[in-house]
């Protein structure tokens, strides 16, 4: 596990445990500026997700995390600085990673009319998965679709939703996974369901994903190190419990306010 600042400060698990060579990291983001005439949206920050690891990408309302996913995902140009994903700069090579990445949102709907498995062959086919009919069989059966495949995605509840968008982001068995909010506004019990499919997921696949969520436990649940952003800087950033003893408090929630409210370590990159 590495989170690496422009500070030169690293923290490696592999380090910890006498490990001299470091994971290749699957996402590297370096020196990172988004300006919006003068809003620095993202302000110069630098982090890196090895393969294999999740990580969150924690802060308030505006801090940054959705420009900074765009800009990792190449539909965002940085203003400067890189953000490369599997040795790939998005912003002049994106097409060299994109079939090994994907992203899921509860924000961004599908076409409605079409059925699941209509919307799952058109992102099937666009990246070219093979063979496809049997792909999405799979992930129906794994993500308890099966029943619901020829249903218009325009008529399914949220939780039916939200696992529709976990399949059309598993459809090419990403290597690096985006996921902005993947369990929100879900019961808790539909919630668990899609973490435990995460934590599965990254252990079968080894990928490694980067999730921006602002719900507290998950965080703690999943992640093995998170970044936290204030005003498109890094404020803070380390393993969930590592924090949690650090701000000697007792979750990670407590953590949070004391970061969103100021009273963080300082910019670190
Ligand atoms: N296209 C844009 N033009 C101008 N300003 C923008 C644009 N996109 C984002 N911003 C600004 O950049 C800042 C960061 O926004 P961003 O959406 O990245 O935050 P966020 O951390 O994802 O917030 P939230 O948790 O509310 O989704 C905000 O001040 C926002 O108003």
């Amino acid at each position: 596990m590495r989170l690496s600042g422009g500070n030169g400060d690293e923290r490696s698990a592999g380090a910890a445990q006498g490990r001299t060579e470091a994971p290749a990291a699957a996402i590297a983001v370096t020196d990172l500026v988004k300006a919006y005439g003068p809003v620095r949206a993202v302000d110069g920050i630098s982090f890196s997700v090895p393969r294999g690891a999740i990580v969150g990408l924690l802060g308030g309302n505006g801090a940054g995390k959705t420009t900074t996913i765009a800009m990792i995902m190449g539909l965002t140009l940085p203003t400067t600085g890189t953000a490369r994903v599997l040795g790939s700069d998005m912003a002049r090579e994106r097409h060299r990673a994109l079939h090994r990445i994907n992203f899921q949102s509860p924000y961004v709907e599908m076409p409605l009319r079409l059925t699941i498995r209509q919307n799952l062959t058109v992102f099937g086919q666009l990246y070219g998965v093979r063979p496809l009919r049997e792909r999405i069989d799979e992930l129906a059966a794994s993500l308890d679709l099966t029943a619901l495949l020829d249903r218009p995605s325009g008529k399914l509840s949220a939780g039916q939703k939200t696992r529709v968008a976990l399949a059309k982001a598993l459809i090419n068995a990403p290597d690096v996974l985006l996921l902005d909010e993947p369990t929100a506004s879900l019961d808790p019990d539909t919630a668990d369901w899609v973490r435990t499919r995460l934590e599965v997921y990254r252990r079968e696949r080894g990928a490694a994903i980067l999730l921006a969520s602002h719900n507290m436990p998950e965080v703690e649940r999943l992640c093995d190190d998170v970044i936290m952003m204030r005003a498109g800087r890094i404020v803070d950033r380390g393993a969930p419990a590592d924090l949690i003893s650090r701000y000697g408090r007792d979750n990670m929630e407590d953590v949070f306010l004391d970061v969103a409210r100021g009273r963080g370590q300082g910019a670190v990159t």
